[in-house]
């Protein structure tokens, strides 16, 4: 067997969001999120599911800091909980949840467990939401406060930083589909929103900036690799139009300064024009340190000209899939790093990837061997990628532990370690052992 070793400084990590683990959602002075209030919207949630207790990790952080360190973790991913901080978005500060992030970092550190702090994982001050939430263009400058305020208490003890997580989910499955929070169903606004979570970026790393830290910032995009269903024209060309939509649309404008062409050529053919001001494309370019992605799955698409919008349909992979029906392409991760790598030459960050399995705690053990190989097959890609010039800095296992997975509640698991959610216990399913020894011999068996 071949060993496949990293280089010297790769970055092991797994991640997290603060809705999905922290619970505590009304304690300590926190204000309501969207995701509180939607989650306690009958009918939004898997069974009504919310995240009001989750995974209980404000109160138990010591002890999942302890299972981080003794899986040998070399980093977290976590976010900030904005109305943690902010209870009404701006203005007032609560001092009780500065202090549960402090006690966080400074837990981390001690156990020599770099931070990666996203600032926004989609759980806006519902307060911001009330006044037109990622609607209101006056909320990417509330952003810029809220991340001025967490750099300058916490910018010289955390490396890197994330402006947003997947500004497309929050954005289109928020404002244009209705499936998460708030649960707007307007395409036009979708891209409102996402302009100006787009400019809420470029103005905090600008802030970040700014005040000197010594640090490295940006963003992470949600992507998945593209394939056409035949080689004709038509799909070659929904290829083209997939990619641009989903994986390009936030990356474009921060490498190149504008919206790709393909979309933006679609958008004015329905009527959908919009007058963002060409001087945000200044500030939304602000350059960034790293590209964080979001990889799971991959997008085999054909031409169709009965969607009306892309002109294009979703063919179901022939493989193998995870719990949430997403098809296993471990190559999709290799063509994606490439391609992106390519087109931008900066460094990336693998800031997601894992799988959901329905794991059974059996005899004080979860033996999740198909976890083991998703992530396996998807370390080799990640490997190969580096080893064919991508300049790849880090891999964060989703997730750390079982958690809120947005509309479906707690019905799918993705942790390596498992939640007990009745008692909260939690215990590390095989595939942290497994994780435990990549990390230790910073690589993998070919
Ligand atoms: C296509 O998957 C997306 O890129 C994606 C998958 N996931 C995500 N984004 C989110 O960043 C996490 O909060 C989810 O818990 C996680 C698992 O669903």
């Amino acid at each position: 067997m071949v060993k496949l070793v990293f280089p010297k400084d790769f970055l092991w990590g797994t991640a997290t969001a603060s809705y999905q683990i922290e619970g505590a959602w009304n304690e300590d002075g926190k204000g309501e999120s969207t995701w509180d209030r939607f989650s306690h919207t009958p009918g939004a949630i898997y069974q009504n599911q919310n995240g009001d207790v989750a995974c209980d990790h404000y109160h138990r952080y010591e002890e999942d800091v302890k299972l981080m360190a003794e899986i040998g973790l070399k980093a977290y991913r976590f976010s900030i909980s904005w109305p943690r901080i902010f209870p009404e978005g701006r203005g007032k500060i609560n001092p009780k949840g500065v202090s549960f992030y402090e006690r966080l970092i400074n837990k981390l550190l001690e156990k020599n467990i770099k931070p990666a702090i996203t600032l926004y994982h989609w759980d806006l001050p519902q307060a911001l939401e009330d006044k037109g939430g990622w609607l209101n263009r006056d909320t990417a400058k509330y952003f810029s406060e809220y991340a001025s305020f967490i750099f300058y208490k916490f910018g010289d003890m955390v490396p890197i930083w994330i402006t947003l997580n997947e500004p497309f989910v929050n954005a289109f499955l928020g404002y244009a589909w209705g499936w998460h929070a708030p649960g707007k169903k307007d395409l036009k606004g979708a891209f409102v929103a996402g302009h100006n979570l787009l400019l809420a970026h470029g103005l905090a790393v600008q802030a970040y900036k700014e005040g000197g830290y010594n640090g490295n910032i940006g963003i992470t995009i949600n992507v998945a690799a593209v394939y056409p269903y035949t080689n004709s024209e038509e799909d070659l060309r929904a290829v083209q139009v997939q990619d641009a939509f989903e994986n390009r649309w936030f990356i474009e404008p921060i490498f190149r300064k504008k919206y790709p062409e393909v979309i933006w050529k679609i958008l004015e053919k329905n009527y959908l024009s919009f007058d963002f001001p060409i001087s945000d494309f200044d500030i939304i370019s602000s350059p960034i340190d790293f590209l964080g992605i979001n990889y799971y799955t991959r997008n085999i698409v054909a031409h169709d000209e009965s969607n009306k919008f892309l002109g294009l349909k979703r063919i179901e992979g022939p493989n193998e899939r995870t719990e949430m029906g997403w098809e296993i392409y471990p190559d999709g991760l290799y063509d994606i790093l490439i391609q992106l790598y390519r087109d931008y030459k900066i460094p990336i960050y693998i800031t997601e990837n894992g799988a959901a399995y329905n794991d059974k705690l059996e005899n004080g053990k979860v033996e999740d061997n198909k976890r083991i190989e998703y992530l396996r097959e998807h370390i080799k890609r990640a490997y190969f990628a580096i080893r064919d010039g991508v300049d790849l800095r880090g891999y964060f296992i989703w997730s750390l532990m079982d958690n809120f997975e947005w509309a479906h509640g707690y019905s799918k698991r993705f942790g390596i370690i498992y939640v007990d959610y009745d008692t909260q216990k939690r215990i590390l399913k095989d595939s942290a052992y497994f994780y435990k020894k990549v990390i230790e011999e910073n690589g993998i068996e070919e």
